[in-house]
């Protein structure tokens, strides 16, 4: 990760919860990462990603409850895993999964899953990964043939291993996602995921009981087709990556491509959705 990067100083008052809303809707515009400081946080983004009229599309900044002002710099470049050890924290999930870095003690909970995060998505912190950890904690994905469609750092295919799944495939589209969860799979020993670089492509013949996808919006409605071609009757589908505002809009059409609407987990605005085919 060398090049340019413009590194934004957000001052961010009341701190919480407006770093964290700040955070994720940031994540999902292509700032890659995140210091968490005393009145408010510092992002990156690379300086090719970053388009003028990008923060119009934040809607925290126009929030009336919280005030935000920012600054902006051009940086050279940045300590990634540096800045990752510093603001990493080991997290619990609904009492049963724990995600932490190596460099954290360990956590006494059924699942445990360790990590070394990268730039990737997924720690567990962000509400879309907490929420698909919620969904796969409740279901069955005992002798499942599982897709993680967007995996980050692989988290979610690492648990699906972990709950009993037989086999899981792991893609994603960045090349820095697909080494980081090469690297986290061969970590928490989950011989059974097989982790691949691309996109909706790949799938064609392939077919599973679950399928993983927290990605955005806009990629989700656009690839839908293609992974509701992949899904065997009677499957599952796990959708996150939008707002629950954007529930209708994928709702429908899921329901035009012949699926069920199960339920959905909201956090912070945040959705995941659970339909069956
Ligand atoms: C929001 S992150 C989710 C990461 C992880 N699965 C989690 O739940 O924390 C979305 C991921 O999707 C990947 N991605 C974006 N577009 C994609 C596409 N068309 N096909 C596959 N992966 C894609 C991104 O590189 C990113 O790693």
């Amino acid at each position: 990760m060398v090049g340019n990067y413009f590194e934004f100083r957000f001052k961010i008052e009341p701190l919480q919860p407006g770093s964290e809303i700040l955070i994720a809707e940031l994540g999902y515009l292509g700032f890659e990462s995140f210091v968490e400081e005393e009145d408010g946080v510092t992002a990156y983004i690379p300086v090719e990603e970053y388009e003028e009229d990008l923060l119009a599309q934040v809607h925290i900044l126009q929030s009336d409850e919280v005030e935000i002002s920012y600054s902006k710099n051009e940086i050279e470049k940045v300590n990634w895993n540096e800045e990752w050890e510093k603001n990493f924290t080991p997290i619990v999930i609904d009492d049963r999964c724990s995600i932490r870095a190596t460099f954290h003690p360990s956590a006494e909970t059924e699942y445990e899953i360790v990590i070394d995060p990268k730039m990737s998505f997924g720690t567990g912190h962000h509400a879309t990964t907490h929420l698909m950890i919620q969904h796969i904690l409740k279901n069955d994905f005992t002798d499942k043939n599982v897709l993680d469609m967007g995996c980050g750092t692989g988290v979610l295919a690492i648990l699906a291993s972990m709950k009993g799944a037989h086999i899981v495939d792991a893609i994603d589209i960045d090349n820095w996602c697909y080494q980081n969860s090469l690297e986290n799979v061969e970590r928490n020993n989950c011989d059974n995921v097989s982790v691949e670089e691309g996109g909706a492509e790949l799938l064609e013949g392939r077919k599973y009981h679950i399928i993983l996808a927290n990605i955005n919006r806009n990629i989700l409605l656009r690839d839908l087709p293609v992974y509701v071609a992949s899904l065997e009757a009677n499957g599952e589908l796990f959708l996150s990556g939008f707002y629950e505002e954007d529930v209708s809009a994928i709702r429908k059409s899921c329901e035009e491509l012949g699926l069920k609407y199960v339920e959905h987990l909201e956090r912070n605005n945040w959705v995941a959705v659970k339909f069956s085919k």
